[in-house]
């Protein structure tokens, strides 16, 4: 089955995110690809829809961030999308106030988490506002850095604006802070797109070894469980995951009930919701993780 690709665009307010969409969308174009995107702004009105070509199916996220108060409004959508269109891929420009792992959660449903391969976040700079960092509220400065840590590939935008030295400056300190990550200077978002085909981020997981240094990008793994398992099995298993797992989600199915359990686990903390009725039995992982395939072991030996 094809999975359709997702792309998130991440970066702050104002940072050259559509930009960089506009230039993506004519690349896709070229290529003939079936696309949709999803964009979500704070207001109540959409401003930047009209970057998009009205034959690209387009759903608008507006009055929240899907990262907290529309994740559901946001379920529904990406579902209708799937359902409607063979997609090859499905780009999402969020908010500039959007955390990475928080948009990765929202998008993960583990309703159709299996019909969806992550590539990767694509996190834009603006340069000058990267060298005043310090100068904003804290609370923003330290999005900015989670933004950058976690992204696959970061565009340092604007560097019309930036002299040789700022820019050599900037380009040090991100990749001090994501030494993995692709990251290269740009003027009005410009990159090569063969770095947008060449990011894989699932994919790296999967193949990485699991004794290189810490990676601090994030990545996505989706189980599927074949039947039931044994509640003290499964939370034995939880307790051993190391703290690298941010957050679980998806439906359990115990050997001592009929139907599945909706399952909850962020920083630590497990929850269970009762469901009466059957639902697919994913569960995904989102997490600092290079290598999934000691995870995937250990579920596999909670079903013998
Ligand atoms: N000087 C300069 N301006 C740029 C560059 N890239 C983008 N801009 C301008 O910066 C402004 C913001 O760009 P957008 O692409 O709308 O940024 P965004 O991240 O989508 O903004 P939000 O949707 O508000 O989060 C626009 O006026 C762009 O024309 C650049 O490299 N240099």
């Amino acid at each position: 089955m094809k999975r359709a690709e997702v792309y998130i665009l991440s970066g702050f307010l104002g940072t050259g995110k559509t930009t960089l969409l506009k230039q993506i969308l004519q690349h896709e174009k070229d290529r003939e690809r079936t696309i949709a995107v999803m964009m979500n702004e704070l207001g109540s009105v959409s401003i930047d829809s009209d970057a998009v070509d009205t034959d690209v199916p387009l759903k608008e996220l507006l009055g929240g961030c899907i990262c907290c108060t529309i994740q559901d409004k946001l379920e529904s959508q990406l579902q209708g999308l799937l359902f409607d269109h063979d997609l090859d891929a499905i780009y999402i420009e969020t908010t500039g106030a959007a955390h990475p792992v928080e948009v990765l959660d929202a998008v993960l449903s583990p309703l159709f988490a299996d019909k969806l391969a992550i590539k990767g976040i694509i996190t834009t700079v603006d340069g000058l506002q990267w060298l005043n960092r310090t100068t904003l509220d804290p609370q923003v400065h330290q999005l900015l850095l989670e933004q950058v840590k976690h992204a696959d590939l970061i565009i340092v935008n604007k560097s019309d604006l930036l002299s040789e030295a700022e820019l050599a400056k900037i380009s040090m300190d991100i990749q001090g802070l994501n030494p993995q990550a692709k990251s290269i200077l740009s003027t009005y978002s410009k990159m090569p797109m063969k770095l947008l085909e060449g990011l894989a981020h699932t994919e790296k997981a999967k193949g990485a070894a699991s004794h290189v240094q810490a990676d601090l990008r994030l990545s996505t793994f989706v189980y599927q469980f074949q039947g039931a398992v044994s509640q003290k099995d499964f939370e034995d298993f939880l307790r051993a995951l190391p703290d690298s797992i941010y957050r679980i989600k998806g439906y359990v199915l115990f050997d001592h009930s009929q139907y599945p359990e909706l399952f909850q686990y962020s920083y630590g903390m497990p929850l269970y919701m009762k469901e009466y009725m059957k639902m697919p039995l994913n569960l995904v992982f989102i997490g600092q993780v290079t290598d999934w395939s000691l995870l995937e072991q250990q579920l596999k030996e909670l079903e013998r």
